[in-house]
C-alpha cells in the first residue's frame, strides 16, 4: 500500500511551489553567480527548448583545459569509509599527520574493525582475514601521539585537527574556518554533543543510526533539510517582513536548481530482486524513506519549515543525489607517502624502506584508501551525459579537497555544449543503455547513434 504522509496533504501548494522548476532568468542569474564566485571561464547554464539545462562553451576551449572546479553544495563521506581517512567534515581534505593517518587505520586494524576497500567500490574486508605482519609494541601508539616521525613524511603535511565545536567528537575539521562553516551550514542541527541546537539528541542518535544501518543517503537529504532549515532562519532575521514560504523558497533556491524524481520512482532496480516485484519494491523503498523521515522530524523539526518534512520533498531530495551521480573521491596522502618512498633513490630508500616496509606489511592490501562519499555539486550536475564525451572529472595532483574538477577531453567549439560521461563509455552499446536508463533516459549520442542495431 502506498505510505500516506500527513505533511504532504497539509503543504500540498508549498510543496507544489517548492518543486516547481526555476524560470529560465531564475536559473541564468542563479547560475551566472555561481560560474563568477567560482571563477570558472568560458562555461555557461542553458535551457534547451525542453527546459533541461546543460553546460555549454562560451568560447574555444583547448584540450586538457580545467574548465571548472565546483565546490560542493552539501556532501558527506560514506560512513565506512570513516574508519579508513580521517579528513575535514567540511572540505574533505586529509587531516592530522601521515603518521597520524597510518596509525588510526592500524589501531582500528587491531580492534577488528573492518576496513573498506573503498577506491575500487569492492566489498568491505576484515582485517583479520588478511595476513598482515604485526608491528614492535608501542609502534601504533607512537604514529598516532605523535612520538614516531616517520622519515620524508614533512613532504606530506596536513593541517592539523580541530575538532567539532558543539562537542560531539564525531566530526574533525582542517581549521577553524571550516568547522564554523560547517557548523552555521548544517552541523549545529545534526550535531550529537552538549552544544547541538537539534529538539532532541536522542531522537537524532536514532535517525543517525537508522541511516547507517540502511542508507546513508539519508544522513545528506538531512544535511540537506538542515542546510535549508538554517538558511531559512538567516534569511529571516535580515528580512522580518517577508511571508514564510517566500524566505521558505529563497532558502531552498540552491536545492531548488538539482535534477530531481522522487527516490523511490527512479532508485536503480536491483540485479538480485524478481522484474515482476517492481510495485512492491518501489513501495518498501517509499516506506523506507518515510520511517527515515519519522525519525529526522523527531530530531530537527521546525514548524515555519514544515515543507520539508514532507515525504513528496525527503523523496525529491534523495532522488536528486540519485540521479546526479555524484561521487566524492578525494585521494589519500598516505598512497602518496608510500610510491615517494618507493621513488627514492639508494641509499635513501633502503633507509627508508626499513620502517616503511614494516607498515605496508602491516596494513596489507588496504594499506590507502582514499576518502569516498557522495555529494551534490550544483555546477556538475548540470552537465549531461554523452558516451563521447568532451569533458571528465579528474583530480589533478594538486586537488586534495571535496572540490570537483572537470578538465576538457578534446577542444570544444563555442556554443557546443559541454558533456561528461555518467558510466563507463567502453561499455557494449546494450550494457551502456542499460546502465543509463537508471538516469531515466535513453542515449542519442552520436556513438550511440551509430551502434544502436536497430538504426535504420
Ligand atoms: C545530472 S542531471 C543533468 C542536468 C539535467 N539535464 C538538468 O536539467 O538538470 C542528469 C539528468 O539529465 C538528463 N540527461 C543527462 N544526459 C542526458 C542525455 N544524454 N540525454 C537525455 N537526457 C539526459 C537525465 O534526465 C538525467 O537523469
Amino acid at each position: 500500500m502506498e505510505t500516506k504522509c500527513p505533511v504532504d496533504a497539509r503543504c500540498a501548494a508549498e510543496i507544489s511551489a517548492m518543486l516547481t522548476p526555476p524560470s529560465p532568468l531564475q536559473l541564468q542569474e542563479y547560475f551566472e553567480e555561481i560560474i563568477s564566485e567560482r571563477k570558472c571561464h568560458g562555461i555557461e547554464v542553458k535551457q534547451d527548448g525542453n527546459l533541461s539545462k546543460g553546460v555549454y562553451a562560451t568560447m574555444e576551449l583547448k584540450e586538457g583545459e580545467l574548465i571548472l572546479k565546483d565546490k560542493i553544495l552539501v556532501g558527506l563521506q560514506h560512513v565506512p569509509n570513516k574508519l579508513d581517512c580521517l579528513v575535514c567534515g567540511y572540505c574533505f581534505q586529509f587531516i592530522e599527520s601521515v603518521e597520524y593517518q597510518i596509525g588510526r587505520k592500524l589501531y582500528l586494524q587491531s580492534l577488528g574493525v573492518p576496513s573498506c576497500n573503498g577506491c575500487d567500490e569492492g566489498e568491505c574486508s576484515s582485517s583479520s582475514s588478511n595476513n598482515k605482519a604485526c608491528l614492535p609494541e608501542g609502534v601504533i601508539e607512537a604514529l598516532m601521539n605523535g612520538e614516531l616521525v616517520l622519515p620524508y613524511s614533512d613532504k606530506f603535511p596536513l593541517p592539523s585537527t580541530v575538532p567539532c565545536p558543539g562537542g560531539c567528537q564525531e566530526a574533525y575539521y582542517c581549521s577553524k574556518s571550516c568547522a564554523q562553516t560547517d557548523w552555521e551550514s548544517s552541523h549545529s542541527l545534526l550535531c550529537t554533543g552538549e552544544r547541538s541546537e537539534s529538539v532532541s539528541i536522542e531522537a537524532l542518535s536514532k535517525f543517525i543510526q537508522h541511516a547507517t544501518e540502511t542508507n546513508d543517503i539519508f544522513l545528506l537529504a538531512a544535511k540537506t533539510i538542515a542546510f535549508t532549515i538554517l538558511r531559512y532562519r538567516k534569511l529571516k532575521v535580515a528580512n522580518a517582513d517577508r511571508s514564510e514560504l517566500s524566505l521558505l523558497l529563497e532558502a531552498w533556491k540552491p536545492i531548488s536548481m538539482g535534477y530531481k524524481r522522487r527516490w523511490w520512482e527512479c532508485i536503480s532496480f536491483p540485479d538480485d530482486v524478481d522484474r515482476s516485484d517492481d510495485t512492491p519494491f518501489r513501495m518498501q523503498i517509499q516506506q523506507l524513506a518515510f520511517k527515515s523521515l519519522q525519525l529526522l522530524k523527531a530530531a530537527i523539526f521546525d514548524e515555519e519549515c514544515e515543507p520539508l518534512f514532507s515525504l513528496e520533498i525527503y523523496g525529491n531530495i534523495i532522488g536528486m543525489f540519485e540521479l546526479n551521480n555524484l561521487d566524492l573521491v578525494v585521494a589519500s596522502p598516505v598512497e602518496d607517502y608510500f610510491l615517494y618512498i618507493d621513488d627514492l633513490p639508494d641509499p635513501e630508500k633502503e633507509k627508508a624502506e626499513k620502517i616503511a616496509r614494516q607498515l605496508l606489511d602491516a596494513l596489507g592490501d588496504d594499506y590507502s584508501i582514499c576518502c569516498q562519499g557522495t555529494a551534490f555539486y550544483p555546477l556538475q550536475s548540470c552537465m549531461n551525459h554523452s558516451c563521447c564525451p568532451n569533458a571528465h572529472a579528474f583530480k589533478r595532483d594538486e586537488d586534495r579537497d571535496g572540490q570537483a574538477a572537470i578538465i576538457t577531453l578534446k577542444p570544444i567549439l563555442k556554443g557546443e555544449e559541454v558533456t561528461v560521461s555518467y558510466i563507463d563509455e567502453d561499455l557494449p552499446f546494450e550494457d551502456r543503455q542499460a546502465l543509463l536508463s537508471d538516469y531515466g533516459f535513453k542515449c542519442r549520442c552520436n556513438a550511440c547513434l551509430e551502434q544502436d542495431p536497430n538504426k535504420k
